[in-house]
């Protein structure tokens, strides 16, 4: 198997500090691989606490001195709308990038720019358009809403769909006047080096949007420890969420938290079953299976429950797994050997624990990179851990259940709660499903489609917070209340005598 290159690879990847692309300031760099070969194909600057402090200065004083929490919102909106147009012209080399560095299927990788545009125009839309509450109590006194941009947002990013998750807190942060440090993760950098170009194409002043890279170890936590930094939005791991909550604590940080899932999509006996058959294929073997919303949890009532495995095990033997680069490919390679190995752990524990009725380890033909097929476990206890821990890869648990509280209790038995799709005719059931089930998102009868201006999080271990539309610009301004007196009648006269 032959892997494409894509063309204008740079040279090294840097940092973007106050306008100009640097290297750490004592040299310090880590390997990037390449997830079909796992040679390392280029260096990346590895950020340190003093590299964090550079970028946080550069944006402290553009906040502080500089044009941009102070530009009328139909300037910041025109530079927001230009950022989204050559966003969107570069489709086509993000996709190759990304794909490249990540090994997310070419044809998966595609749109992703697009969808991070269209998120850009939605924030500089609502800005020009934003107004805000005011309270009058007539003759007596008026309150209203100053909304303000904080001040440094820390912006934590993880490696799956690496620049549209990117462009989820850039949008909001940027759109309401706040300055930015983006961390993005380690083992994909690459794609992340694209906001500098395209940013100082679309005249974002120096200092607005600054990037260090690096371990999540050294930059990232000088991130979250910085107290110049008031707010931190991190995409990742629950644990790796743990660990910020508590290092943010001491400074009483703002913290939007968007983590890790065990999302069950459930199969009631009156689903459209081929629908419900497509749609759960595509849940957890799409973008790898290396997804936080993936529904990697599928339980199916037990009088369709035969009949539903066999059919699902021959959808996962036929899901084509292949290079990143190749149009026909269903399941890339992982992104890093790491990952390959954690995820090949659970599926030797799968074995343990589950019928395996598809895939179980390396598919044939693939002797080098980070390949796994996909692969079914069924009737999987709920106390198994492929049915307990995030696996995040092409890994599937299936389990039966009887009853609407079966399948309930089955859906809820995790510490997770980010997504539930569920699967019935009978809507009244599908509703009151929705309504119990303990997840930030759900979907009925429905592929995982969305749109971004909804509320995107989780419960439970899954986050703290939403992002998306008006609860982004929630989270990246305060909200001041100024209160006037109208009438000093009204006013208490302390100490005036009687
Ligand atoms: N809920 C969501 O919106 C959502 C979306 C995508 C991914 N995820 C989750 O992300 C995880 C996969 O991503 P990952 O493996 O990159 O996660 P991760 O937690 O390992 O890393 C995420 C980011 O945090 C950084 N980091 C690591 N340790 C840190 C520390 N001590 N201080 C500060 N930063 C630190 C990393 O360098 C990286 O940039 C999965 O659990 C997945 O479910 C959640
Ligand atoms: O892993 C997270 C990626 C999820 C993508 C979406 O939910 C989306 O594009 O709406």
């Amino acid at each position: 198997m032959t892997q494409h290159t894509p063309a204008g690879l740079p040279e090294k990847i840097q940092h973007f500090i106050d306008g100009a692309l640097v290297d750490s300031i004592g040299g310090e760099t880590f390997d990037v691989l390449n997830p079909v070969t796992n040679e390392t194909y280029i260096q990346a600057a590895a950020g340190q606490h003093a590299d964090i402090d550079a970028a946080v200065a550069a944006a402290k004083r553009a906040f502080d001195e500089g044009p941009w929490p102070k530009m009328l919102p139909r300037e910041r909106s025109r530079v927001l709308h230009r950022i989204a147009d050559i966003v969107e012209s570069r489709d086509a080399q993000l996709a190759e990038l990304e794909s490249f560095d990540s090994g997310l299927p070419i044809t998966q990788a595609k749109g992703q720019a697009r969808r991070a545009a269209e998120n850009f125009r939605f924030f500089a839309d609502l800005i020009v358009a934003q107004h805000d509450d005011a309270f009058q109590v007539p003759g007596r006194q008026m309150n209203y809403v100053n909304r303000k941009p904080i001040g440094v947002a820390g912006l934590i990013t993880p490696w799956n769909t690496p620049f549209m998750l990117e462009s989820w807190k850039l949008g909001p942060a940027l759109a309401t006047g706040n300055t930015v440090v983006l961390k993005p993760a380690e083992f994909t950098p690459l794609s992340a080096s694209l906001w500098a170009e395209i940013f100082r194409a679309a005249g974002v002043p120096d200092g607005v949007f600054n990037l260090v890279n690096g371990l999540g170890e050294a930059a990232g936590d000088a991130l979250v420890k910085h107290p110049d930094v008031p707010l931190i939005s991190f995409t990742g791991e629950s644990s790796t969420g743990q660990l910020i909550f508590a290092n943010a604590a001491p400074h009483l940080k703002g913290l939007s938290m968007e983590l890790g899932g065990k999302s069950p999509a459930v199969v009631f006996a009156d689903a459209d079953l081929d629908s419900a058959i497509d749609a759960t294929v595509f849940g957890v073997f799409s973008l790898n299976g290396e997804r936080c919303t993936a529904g990697s949890r599928i339980l199916v009532q037990r009088d369709i429950y035969d009949e539903f495995v066999e059919r699902y095990a021959e959808r996962a033997k036929n899901v084509v797994v292949g290079e990143p680069s190749d149009p026909a490919t269903e399941v890339g390679a992982l992104v890093h050997p790491e990952h390959y190995d954690k995820v090949m752990s659970y599926v030797e524990i799968g074995k343990q624990e589950g019928r395996l009725v598809a895939g179980g380890g390396r598919p044939e033909g693939f002797e080098r990179g980070n390949y796994v097929a996909p692969t079914v476990f069924a009737d999987v206890s709920p106390d198994a851990r492929i049915f307990q821990e995030e696996i995040f890869g092409p890994v599937v648990a299936i389990t039966p259940f009887d009853t609407d509280e079966d399948a309930l209790a089955l859906a809820n038995h995790t510490k997770y709660g980010l997504a539930a799709y569920i699967w019935t005719s009978d809507l009244k059931r599908a509703h009151n499903f929705s309504q119990s089930v303990e997840a930030g998102m759900v979907w009925l009868n429905s592929n995982n489609v969305r749109d971004l201006r909804t509320p995107f999080g989780g419960v439970k271990a899954s986050g703290l917070g939403h992002e998306g539309g008006y609860r982004s610009i929630d989270f990246y301004t305060d909200q001041q209340a100024v209160h006037i007196t109208l009438n000093e009648a009204h006013s208490p006269k302390f100490g005036a005598g009687k």
